[in-house]
């Protein structure tokens, strides 16, 4: 279950004092009339693949195949390709489900990939390598040299047994190495971009191996993608993108915050980041993701939240936690004059320091909504996947830009292989 709140003051006295109702109200109806022509002609697959789709088959054999002898699964992929993947796990080593060890190297670096191979057992362990476009350089030199390291051990004769590949169909670097390998090559949705792929295999073969069910997230994002589609106008996606893209025309708000309130999101919130800045830093637009957790960053990035320009629209999700984790020692505490945590679980600190938060930032006169969710499951993992996707989306078209392509990062791309050819 996935709901919101704008606090004790409803939304509209907010706007009221803000003096953007007209604007807020405009917006609204272009929004709610987007979000009924993309519910009409089917909701976008991104966000509402259903449990009962044909690709469940093949990754529960896929992820089966996966977990036979396997210690250690690596996960090579960058951006849209691992990131989702990652929120996922958090959500597994949090429930402890299974005894494999997760890796995800999805930067690249020499020191990190030094370290994990000697740390990683070869006979135990199994590559997912996932790249959409098939030829992301950072990927495919992971891959070259995880083929070396892996065939010094296993043999060449095995490796096959240890990869498996998620690309696209067609003529690609990563395809044709993944067939010559002889290894399992599974097809990326050709009309999912990678940030969106989450629900897809991308995110939820992964998700199986973890011992996770692809299941509950799907269902999750489609009760998301139902009230969506029913309510459009009362959905957390709709509220939320007509708002911070009237706050950013008419209130100077240039950053939007997402502050997670578990540490387990933390993972979640750079798969956002990316949606976000990827999807909407268009042609000279664009409002600059942050990400923080509480309660940790109330000590590090807050004083600035809290006290610098007000130009942060700021959501903080939050998950019931009062009575839960262990329990502080009264006796102990009280003897130490720390008598307001005496008896107080770790939860019930949790939950008064994210309403401590939300209540110093509207003092502070920001504009904030809370996401709850009840509990840290994969429906509601999937229903905040969903969500944001859709929010993404509502706010690229308020704003007149593609959310789904990435075309300025590009050069980059150029100029690496350029550099390295020429290297010396
Ligand atoms: O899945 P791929 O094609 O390897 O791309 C990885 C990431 O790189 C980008 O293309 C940006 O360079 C992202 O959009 C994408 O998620």
């Amino acid at each position: 279950m996935l709901n919101y709140s704008f606090g004790k003051n409803s939304l509209e006295s907010q706007l009221d004092a803000l003096g953007i109702r007209v604007a807020f109200e405009k917006n609204l109806t272009k929004a709610v009339s987007y979000a009924d022509a993309i519910s009409a002609s089917n909701l976008p697959a991104f966000a509402c693949q259903g449990s009962s789709a044909p690709d469940m088959a093949i990754m529960m054999a896929a992820a089966k195949r996966i977990k036979v002898g396997c210690s250690d699964f690596v996960l090579l992929g960058t951006g849209g390709s691992s990131l989702g993947a990652q929120a996922a796990f958090a959500l597994a080593r949090y429930r402890q489900s299974v005894g494999i060890r997760f890796h995800t190297p999805d930067s690249l670096c020499p020191f990190e990939m030094d370290y994990l191979f000697s740390s990683l057992n070869p006979s135990g362990t199994h590559i997912l390598v996932v790249s959409k476009s098939g030829s992301t350089a950072e990927t495919l030199a992971q891959l070259l040299v995880f083929r070396a390291w892996l065939e010094a051990s296993v043999g060449a004769e095995n490796l096959a047994d240890h990869f498996t590949f998620i690309t696209e169909p067609g003529a690609r670097p990563l395809r044709h190495y993944g067939e010559a390998l002889g290894a399992l090559v599974l097809d990326h949705p050709a009309d999912i971009g990678g940030r969106f792929s989450v629900l897809t295999k991308v995110g939820m073969l992964p998700a199986l191996v973890a011992g996770l069910s692809a299941k509950g997230f799907r269902d999750g994002a489609e009760r998301v993608c139902s009230s969506f589609s029913d309510q459009p106008a009362q959905s957390a996606a709709v509220v939320g993108a007509v708002l911070i893209h009237t706050l950013h025309q008419y209130r100077g708000i240039t950053q939007v915050l997402i502050m997670a309130y578990a540490d387990i999101l933390r993972a979640f919130t750079r798969w956002q980041g990316q949606l976000w800045a990827e999807s909407l830093g268009k042609g000279g637009l664009g409002t600059t993701p942050i990400r923080a957790i509480g309660p940790v960053d109330q000590h590090s990035q807050m004083q600035l939240f809290l006290d610098g320009p007000n130009d942060k629209f700021c959501t903080i999700i939050t998950v019931p936690s009062l009575n839960l984790g262990p329990r502080i020692d009264g006796a102990d505490s009280r003897a130490y004059g720390l008598d307001y945590m005496a008896g107080r679980t770790i939860g019930d600190m949790v939950t008064c320091e994210s309403r401590a938060t939300q209540d110093s930032l509207r003092l502070q006169g920001r504009m904030v909504r809370e996401i709850i969710i009840d509990s840290l499951s994969e429906a509601n993992l999937g229903g905040l996947f969903a969500s944001f996707m859709l929010e993404t989306v509502l706010t690229a078209h308020l704003m007149g830009v593609n959310a789904f392509d990435q075309p300025a990062v590009e050069q980059g791309k150029v100029f690496t292989r350029q550099y390295l050819s020429e290297l010396a």
